[in-house]
């Protein structure tokens, strides 16, 4: 189970800042409030933690910019607002991280870019080499493209989602409370400040309710939903006061600050239940006897180079049987390059990936966490 005496081991964070916190009464955002929050943040990368930033404010940045006092009600228009202000947000990101000696990267997602396994895997690999080249991702909701079938519809969900996609060992989402508190402060002066629960706790969907300020979308409600579904791949969840003084840093020296969403442990275990049980196969992969022996005994990764044949026409993302050279299935999982790229790699050590198909996305045929031993 994780405590909060495991955060300061934590080396991976996607941290979300929402719009309650980076606008002052619509007012569009100010760069003097960001500063702290991109300063504490530098302060983390110092400390040899990889920051995933996911912020909020282009709608009502764009607001500002165009004048407008309310929140226009028409899709099209909250589109256009969220354009103008996009432009405003990633440049005051760019500016104060540049201060900090820090590139960014502005990306924007929607639903379908996760929902898709294959788009999916793409922005993976996107993410994960930022984070090799040191860059602090910025991502927000593509709002411009996105309609409402489509949206995340708040940034607390595109924020999980975003700790699963890159399995994050810490999702913080900073807002404009001390954390979840047992009834709505703004509505109870004597609500107490919940420090730590299950995830899975019942209790939580009585207290979380929605957001009242006009700014934010979803209040506590969107929050507790996201840490369950970071909770998917095993990511804890802090709701922590934006406003605190070194909030991120007291954060990874393990104080108690905000509340702590604890995940479930059956989530590993849930994941590879409905690998084993998945009945769309889309291909084989016959194996070596070392790899076999890898696999069972060690609990590895499927490398390329274990790998004598490949059976049938799948793409990445789909899922395939590992089977030894009689036939007998050893694993099943999801596989990282297609069956033709398979095809040209097997037998092949993936330092020489690059050179035979011209790129490296991943080392592994098969992640271990992708993979279950049948
Ligand atoms: N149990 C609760 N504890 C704390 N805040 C709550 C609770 N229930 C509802 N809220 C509201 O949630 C709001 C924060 O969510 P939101 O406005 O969406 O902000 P953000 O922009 O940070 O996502 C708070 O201002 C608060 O009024
Ligand atoms: N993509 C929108 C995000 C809206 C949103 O989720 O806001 P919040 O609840 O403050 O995180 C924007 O940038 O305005």
């Amino acid at each position: 189970m994780i405590s909060r005496d495991a955060i300061p081991r934590t080396r991976r964070w996607v941290v979300k800042i929402g719009s309650a916190l980076l606008t002052r009464d619509g007012q569009g955002l100010e760069r003097s409030m960001l500063t702290p929050w991109v300063d504490q943040m530098a302060d983390r990368r110092d400390a040899g933690c990889e920051i995933v930033l996911v912020s909020s404010g282009a709608v009502a940045e764009g607001m500002a910019r165009m004048g407008w006092r309310r929140r226009p009600k028409s899709l099209h228009e909250l589109q256009a607002a969220a354009a103008v202000g996009q432009m405003g947000l990633v440049r005051a990101y760019e500016d104060c991280f540049k201060i900090r000696g820090l590139h960014t990267a502005q990306v924007l997602l929607t639903r379908d870019d996760l929902s898709n396994r294959q788009r999916y895997l793409n922005a993976r690999s996107t993410l994960r080499t930022l984070l090799k080249l040191g860059v602090v991702p910025v991502i927000n909701e593509n709002d411009t493209v996105a309609t409402d079938e489509l949206r995340f519809g708040d940034n607390d969900t595109l924020a999980a989602l975003v700790a699963n996609l890159i399995e994050a060992d810490l999702l913080v989402l900073l807002t404009d409370q001390d954390g979840i508190f047992d009834a709505d402060p703004r509505g109870n002066p004597n609500a107490r400040l919940i420090p730590e629960a299950w995830v899975d706790d019942p209790q939580l969907d009585v207290v979380a309710g929605g957001s009242v300020t006009g700014l934010g979308t979803g209040g506590m409600v969107t929050k507790v939903r996201a840490a369950r579904l970071a909770a998917r791949s095993g990511t804890p969840t802090i709701v922590a006061p934006g406003r605190g003084d070194r909030v991120l840093a007291r954060i990874g020296e393990g104080e108690s600050v905000g509340t702590l969403l604890i995940p479930f442990q059956e989530a590993q275990a849930a994941r590879k239940q409905w690998l084993a049980g998945h009945l769309r196969v889309r291909g084989r992969l016959v194996l070596d006897a070392g790899a076999v022996k890898a696999l069972r005994e060690k609990g590895t990764s499927l490398l390329a180079v274990g790998v004598k044949q490949v059976q049938g026409n799948f793409n990445r993302g789909e899922v395939v049987a590992c089977v030894d050279e009689s036939g007998a299935e050893v694993a099943r999982g999801l596989v990282n390059y297609d069956s033709q790229e398979a095809s040209r790699i097997k037998g092949r050590s993936s330092l020489r990936f690059d050179e035979i198909l011209g790129y490296l996305d991943d080392e592994e045929l098969i992640h271990r966490d992708n993979l279950v031993l049948l």
